[in-house]
């Protein structure tokens, strides 16, 4: 069809000035359409840049522009490491717990993968009042759970970032420095 269009907009070539103008109009116009054409063919075998819903059900947006939230879109988004250590101690599901805790049993992580984002889905949910109250203040004050030991210049600062990512783990923002600076102001100074 565009063939016999080609030829006949050739022919109309050899008549008149108007018609050489319809004609030109007409080849462009077929190029116009096969460019579009191939850029639309071009675009579809990209890989798509929207991330797929995955796993992210509608609700679950609600709250992404909270730390919390983004920490938690990361970790939906970033695969999960084998041999990953779970942090939480709160996660209702025994085997779970005992499942993530476990680094040698690499192979459970693919089956408890869909668990381990349930988990975290039902979880989730609560949160919020967590990193809330310790922003305001309301919060009960803890002894940490967890400390951080390294030389200057060893990579803590990174590590303490990378931890700080979880939605489920709180760090101050400052180091205290209690240990070497502030430890005559006992226990109740760290909490
Ligand atoms: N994974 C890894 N590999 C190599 N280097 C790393 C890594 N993580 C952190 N860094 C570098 O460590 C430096 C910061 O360490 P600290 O956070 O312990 O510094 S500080 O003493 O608390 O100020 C800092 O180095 P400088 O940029 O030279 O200061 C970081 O770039």
């Amino acid at each position: 069809m565009e063939y016999s269009l080609v030829c006949h907009n050739l022919y109309a070539l050899s008549a008149s000035p108007v018609k050489k103008k319809l004609a030109v109009l007409g080849v462009m116009f077929l190029l116009w359409v096969y460019m579009l054409y191939s850029c639309v063919g071009y675009c579809s075998t990209m890989p798509s840049l929207v991330v797929d819903s995955y796993r992210l059900k509608e609700p679950e947006y609600a709250g992404r522009r909270t730390e919390s939230g983004r920490a938690d879109l990361m970790s939906k988004l970033l695969p999960r490491p084998q041999g990953w250590v779970d942090l939480e101690s709160d996660y209702d599901e025994p085997s779970l717990r005992t499942a993530s805790r476990d680094l040698s049993a690499n192979e459970v992580d693919v089956d408890r993968g869909e668990e381990w984002e349930e988990a975290r889905g039902e979880q989730r949910s609560p949160e919020p009042s967590s990193l809330s109250s310790f922003s305001n203040g309301s919060g009960s004050k803890k002894l940490p759970q967890a400390i951080i030991i390294g030389v200057k210049k060893g990579g803590t600062r990174a590590l303490l970032e990378f931890l700080r990512v979880h939605p489920d783990i709180r760090a101050v923002g400052a180091e205290p420095h209690f240990f070497d600076r502030n430890y005559d102001n006992g226990l109740e100074w760290y909490r």
